[in-house]
């Protein structure tokens, strides 16, 4: 397919005065998920970096609105000069099975970001949005497991002798190796990054500096950027007049409190799952 260039005459499109010409641009990385791992954290750290420039909202462009063409997509990007990066994030890409083949009908050389928490954190944070907006929900045990209420389901095999419910995408989508399979179709590992999530939270700076080096700028987010909010145990950023900016309040809430026991059914079952997306990407993660 031909691709609408990057052009500058559109009509909203201004000169800066300095001889760089605003225009929208495809972007050159796409945080493409996971969900609920700190994506919304990723890309609002990556923005301290005047180079990195990103749409608000998420675009859903590769799952819910492809029928709107390429060039519409390139409309819901910022206005950036030649030398800027930008990058955009929806989470739902990592799982959308179209997903792969037609970001790289649109750029094979797209680089595309991944961040990755433990899944059994990442199922409880999906779980807790859930319920936030769905008063009444069933526990998260009662979710998690096959039992009578939920037998709809997938029989218990001896690869799942923890009868652990597959079917519930809070659980399905912590089956890394099974997504990243699909986009490792169309593009080879190096044009991956893997973000780590808990690394995220607990080494902001670090992480988003290996992220400037993947897309290709020079490093310029520092640990001083950052400041721990103590009552939820996430960072926020510092700003240079000394105020903070934190996430919304829909970011790093109160997860319930999930039983030992199923906690430990879960590391069982999660832990062979692990093990093969660390080969896939030649990478331990140790949860
Ligand atoms: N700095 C900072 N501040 C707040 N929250 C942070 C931060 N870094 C990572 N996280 C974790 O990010 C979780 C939300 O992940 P996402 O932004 O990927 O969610 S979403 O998929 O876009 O809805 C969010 O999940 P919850 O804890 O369940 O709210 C956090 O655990």
């Amino acid at each position: 397919a031909v691709l609408p260039p990057a052009r500058s005459d559109d009509n909203n499109d201004i000169g800066d005065g300095d001889g760089g010409q605003l225009a929208h641009r495809f972007p050159s990385a796409i945080i493409i998920g996971v969900k609920k791992s700190g994506t919304r954290a990723l890309l609002e750290f990556l923005r301290l970096n005047p180079a990195v420039k990103a749409p608000g909202p998420e675009v859903h462009f590769f799952d819910r609105h492809f029928d709107r063409g390429f060039d519409w997509y390139r409309r819901q990007m910022p206005l950036t000069t030649a030398d800027q990066l930008t990058i955009e994030k929806s989470p739902s890409y990592f799982v959308t099975k179209t997903a792969p083949e037609r970001v790289h009908r649109l750029d094979p050389t797209m680089k595309l970001i991944v961040v990755v928490r433990d899944p059994i954190t990442r199922a409880i944070s999906d779980y807790t949005q859930t319920a936030s907006k769905r008063p009444g929900m069933p526990s998260f045990e009662h979710m998690a497991f096959i039992n009578a209420t939920n037998a709809v389901l997938p029989k218990m095999t001896p690869a799942n002798a923890q009868g652990v419910n597959t079917s519930w995408g809070a659980i399905r989508i912590g089956i890394y190796h099974r997504f990243v399979s699909r986009w490792l179709e169309y593009f080879p590992l190096h044009q991956i990054h893997f973000v780590n999530g808990e690394r995220l939270i607990t080494h902001p700076a670090e992480e988003i500096a290996a992220v400037e080096k993947f897309v290709g700028l020079r490093p310029t987010v520092r640990a001083e950027d950052f400041v721990l909010n103590t009552e939820k145990g996430f960072p926020c950023i510092k700003r240079t007049d000394g105020t903070t900016h934190c996430l919304g309040k829909t970011k790093g809430r109160a997860h319930p409190k999930v039983s030992p026991h199923a906690i430990s059914r879960l590391r069982t079952f999660y832990a062979p799952l692990n093990d093969r997306f660390y080969e896939l990407i030649g990478r331990n993660f140790g949860w």
